[in-house]
């Protein structure tokens, strides 16, 4: 992230202090000190039970934490109750879970009503729907007449109703079908920048988190092994897990260069 990103946001900074969630002889978060400055968009990932959804879920009070605490914007999280906090950061997670008896419209304007707010106008459900390239067309369809990535679309228009700066994003295009999944994570970090929001983003897909993110962190055992930038990580030398992870990927890339070199030059061979 640059600094013009930073002076430009209006996602809040993070701050995490001693922060830990213990379940019994269980360490789900080591106790961690850590930072995100305001506009960026740090990608969390690790093992399966290495901590990531816990931390996220600590940040907006879905989990309380054994011990420490979180700023978020220079605020203590406790200062408010935990409704007023969840309602003021959006929140997407996999399987988005649309309610099947209600319009898109109704879905996305779900949170202001349940708050007991004003409810949103047709007109702000249409730019929603423009702001995740959907038809505005779409307001008046039910969930079942649209595609998962579309659904999924829905999904982030829902977290974004309330206007948050701050995103949470727990495996937000897990179910998706590979290019569908890319279209969404590339079309995100978009309206990540243009809306200058902060996100932090649980995925099991290294490629996505060294395309998408400002910040990797790398987790391990309920600890951050690795805080790094894509160019960090892909440059190495940032620890064993982080290595491990992102060989995957580079393997992958490494042998498809190969595949095509092979296929150009069979082609050449042929003709
Ligand atoms: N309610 C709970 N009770 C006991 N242990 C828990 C509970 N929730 C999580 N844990 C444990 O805490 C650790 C971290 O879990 P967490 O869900 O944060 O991992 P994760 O990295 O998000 O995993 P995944 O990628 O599989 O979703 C795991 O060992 C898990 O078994």
């Amino acid at each position: 992230m640059n600094t013009d990103t930073a002076a430009t946001a209006r996602g809040p900074a993070i701050a995490y202090q001693g922060l830990a969630k213990y379940y019994g002889e269980t360490t789900a978060v080591a106790p961690l000190d850590i930072d995100i400055a305001p506009g960026t968009l740090v990608a969390l990932v690790g093992a399966s039970g290495s901590g990531k959804s816990t931390l996220l879920k600590m940040t907006n009070r879905l989990i309380e934490p054994s011990k420490g605490n979180v700023h978020i914007g220079g605020e203590d999280i406790t200062t408010q109750d935990a409704h007023t906090l969840r309602r003021a950061i959006g929140y997407v997670f996999q399987n988005i879970g649309l309610f099947p008896h209600m319009t898109i419209a109704q879905n996305i304007g779900i949170g202001p009503k349940l708050a007991g707010d004003e409810p949103l106008s047709a007109q702000d459900i249409a730019e929603l729907l423009t702001l995740v390239d959907l038809p505005t067309d779409f307001a008046s369809r039910m969930p079942d007449q649209l595609s998962g990535g579309q659904q999924q679309r829905v999904g982030v228009a829902r977290a974004l109703a309330g206007k948050p700066g701050l995103m949470l994003m727990d495996e937000p295009f897990g179910a998706l079908d590979p290019v569908t999944r890319e279209l969404l994570a590339h079309e995100y970090r978009r309206l990540h920048d243009d809306m200058g929001l902060t996100t932090i983003m649980v995925t099991h897909d290294m490629a996505e988190a060294l395309l998408v993110a400002d910040r990797i962190w790398v987790m391990a055992g309920g600890r951050i092994a690795a805080d790094a930038t894509p160019g960090e990580l892909l440059a190495g030398g940032c620890g064993p897990e982080a290595e491990e992870l992102v060989a995957v990927p580079r393997g992958q890339a490494e042998k498809l260069v190969e595949a095509r070199r092979a296929a150009l030059a069979n082609g050449q061979a042929a003709s």
